[in-house]
């Protein structure tokens, strides 16, 4: 369990004057209360959704036609209610809200290709981008894309990109993204279940010190898609390098061309220049993110743009207490939800960083980048973390004063790398572990300023999200007990449905998507598929939270079911430090079914540093630390050397997908487009094949 003396407080002053303790004074005064902390302000957001959302619309200024109507608070758990039904809101004119000809509101850095010895900058201040905004709306609307289009987009993380996805919002168009680095087929998966009008990408990106050139992918996602949808308009965007415009088909059109004819046409604005922001109801779709379907095709999930704003809101404005002289940076590509959230600081005024390249080849660039651009949110992966870990500190080579906030997600953040953030790299930083997912494009539970952080808990369930533990057997766990995370009361952000919604496609696509989507959601209770702890309230929080792993991937030797970062947790402390020697690079455990299904055994795959082999002596020290750490229980039946550990797309470790190959799914069943590293599969199935023949 962790630990109960918190490694980082606010100062009483800091934690009164926060943004959370701010609303919670609000809500006391408009409602005669005596909310007293941040569980007091939590319990009261849950139990009255509409005055709760109701406000945080106020207080987060919404721009807009708020309406009267907020929620129906009687709605029952299970359901995804109708949300402000009356509300006109565009979710772009609230990004673009600062005006300023100072301000930066965009800084690109981009990785130094072979030539450069730093990453390249390019910025813009928040009335360029305005401009660019309302130039790229001119341009849409001139080449026929009007509310409820898809724009897609397989690009870097660059200005263009992000002008792109405002102005898409702007006339009502849905975004739907796919990060370069994807691989064309997966792309090609996506975007004919969405049919996209138009597509932007990038001809070049830097990876590794290398110039990657994209248009061979462009192209091969285009060839997948000719027949299967009607032909999408294509702008190039080249931020690396000249266009080679010779090279593309006639029917491209470049990104300074493509924004030219829209300075030169004007359409979607008003005579003095200013954008007509098509403002829709609070439902209308705002972008389409994929689930990332390891097994079958990626599932277009629908955001809707209402939903999307006023969470965000809630959680930068009221939470995570950011503000405008904030320097927001995030790793991520285009393809992940964490761009999604990083955009959204543009509601808050606040500078953002795009990033684009790797992040660890220089493990010192992301550090340098800090100190010289003056990054005070940066967000990144617990992977990213690990792997930092292993190599650097920061704090040894970097100043870091202006570091307030490290936010981490994308996988649990086991509770060494607590110790090495707080000794490596920030001793007064608030360290948000953050957990939410691409089906809410938002946060179950994550970051907040009034409150501490304790040692491997994620620091509180945030404000209206009605997170609990439920037992398998769907009854609510008491405090400190593993289960199933179950939101209890619906939220603005839950996803509208799968691509297409009524009106979009025939009724039988729209029913079937429809079906998927009940299927995947609430079919059950509404479990989100993560296995997590409350803990105990401590100082006000109502209970860290502990994320344990997938559900599915839960372990459950002999009926004793724990997740698999328990396991990994015992390996990042003994095997993997530089103190161990880095014996342990990577990691994977799951179950094999054994006595046909009845029962199961833990297999643990163990990828270690390079040229060395997993000898009987490693093995044994890994299942003593484990027993002494743990229980006998834990004590991994097996342990097996493997040369790599599988990835999704987007950096996810893909247990689920193991487990089902070691108990004898098909490796036909697996979509290798998902994968980064699909090649490595062939070995789990052939291993699983003796392993079942030892348990048959
Ligand atoms: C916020 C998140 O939960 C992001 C992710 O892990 O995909």
């Amino acid at each position: 369990m962790p630990d109960e003396y918190p490694l980082f407080q606010p100062q009483d002053h800091d934690a009164t004057a926060s943004a959370a303790f701010r609303f919670l004074r609000h809500v006391n005064a408009v409602y005669g209360l005596s909310l007293a902390n941040y569980y007091d302000l939590y319990k009261w957001s849950t139990a009255h959704l509409d005055l709760f959302w109701g406000n945080v619309w106020d207080e987060a200024s919404i721009i807009g036609d708020k309406g009267l109507h907020v929620v129906d608070n009687a709605t029952l758990p299970s359901a995804n209610p109708a949300w402000f039904t009356d509300a006109r809101v565009n979710w772009a004119e609230n990004m673009l809200h600062c005006r300023s000809t100072i301000k930066i509101a965009l800084i690109e850095a981009t990785e130094p290709t072979p030539d450069e010895s730093t990453p390249r900058l390019r910025s813009v201040t928040y009335a360029q981008l305005y401009a660019l905004v309302a130039d790229v709306v001119s341009a849409l609307i001139h080449h026929g894309v009007k509310a409820g289009d898809r724009v897609a987009s397989y690009s870097s993380n660059c200005i263009e990109n992000v002008a792109a996805c405002l102005a898409a919002s702007a006339i009502g168009g849905i975004w739907v993204s796919a990060a370069a680095d994807f691989g064309s087929t997966g792309v090609m998966e996506r975007l004919e279940q969405v049919q996209p009008k138009i597509i932007f990408s990038v001809d070049a990106v830097v990876y590794n010190h290398k110039i990657h050139q994209h248009l061979p992918k462009l192209r091969a996602l285009l060839a997948g898609l000719t027949n299967k949808i009607p032909t999408p308009k294509v702008v190039i965007m080249s931020t690396i390098s000249q266009p080679d415009t010779q090279s593309w088909e006639s029917d491209w059109i470049g990104w300074e061309s493509f924004v030219k004819e829209g300075q030169e046409r004007k359409l979607g604005r008003s005579e003095s220049g200013e954008i007509e922001w098509t403002r829709l109801p609070f439902d209308a779709p705002l972008w389409i993110l994929f689930s990332s379907g390891t097994t079958g095709r990626p599932k277009p999930i629908v955001h809707r743009a209402g939903g999307m704003l006023l969470q965000a809101k809630k959680e930068f404005a009221i939470c995570g207490d950011l503000r405008p002289d904030d320097v927001f940076f995030y790793y991520t590509t285009t393809g992940w939800m964490m761009w999604n959230f990083l955009v959204s600081g543009l509601s808050i005024g606040c500078t953002l960083i795009l990033y684009d390249g790797s992040p660890l080849r220089d493990v010192g660039l992301l550090w340098k980048l800090v100190d010289d651009l003056g990054i005070t949110i940066f967000g990144t992966s617990a992977k990213y973390l690990d792997h930092l870990s292993k190599n650097y500190r920061p704090r040894d080579h970097h100043r870091l004063e202006t570091l307030r906030h490290i936010y981490s997600t994308g996988s649990p953040l086991a509770p060494p790398l607590f110790d090495y953030v707080y000794e490596h790299i920030k001793p007064n930083v608030l360290l948000g572990s953050i957990t939410g997912g691409t089906d809410i494009c938002s946060l179950f539970a994550g970051m907040c300023t009034a409150l501490p952080v304790f040692r491997g808990e994620i620091q509180c369930r945030m404000l209206g999200m009605a997170v609990e533990s439920f037992s398998p057997a769907g009854s609510l766990n008491p405090p400190d007990e593993a289960g199933e995370l179950v939101c209890t009361r619906p939220f603005p952000c839950m996803p509208l449905g799968f691509w297409p919604l009524p009106g979009f496609a025939s009724e039988t696509d729209v029913r079937a998507a429809q079906e998927r989507f009940y299927q995947s959601y609430f079919a059950e209770f509404e479990d989100h598929g993560d296995h997590i702890v409350i803990t105990r309230s401590k100082m006000g929080n109502g209970g860290g939270l502990v994320m344990l792993g997938r559900s599915d991937g839960v372990l459950n030797p002999g009926g004793i079911r724990f997740g698999s970062s328990e396991i990994y947790e015992v390996l990042d402390t003994c095997f993997s430090s530089p103190a161990a020697g880095h014996a342990i690079v990577d990691y994977l455990a799951v179950g094999q079914k054994t006595d046909g299904g009845a029962d199961e055994r833990v297999v643990l795959f163990v990828k270690l540093a390079p040229g060395q082999e997993l000898s009987s002596d490693l093995e044994a020290k890994m299942k003593a630390e484990i027993r002494t750490r743990r229980s006998p229980r834990h004590v991994p039946a097996k342990i097996i050397q493997v040369s790599d550990v599988p990835y999704t797309l987007n950096g996810k470790r893909v247990e689920v997908l193991v487990k089902k190959i070691i108990n004898g799914a098909p490796l036909s069943s697996v979509n290798p487009a998902t994968l980064s590293n699909p090649e490595c599969l062939t070995f789990y199935h052939d291993i699983g094949e003796k392993l079942r023949a030892e348990y048959p």
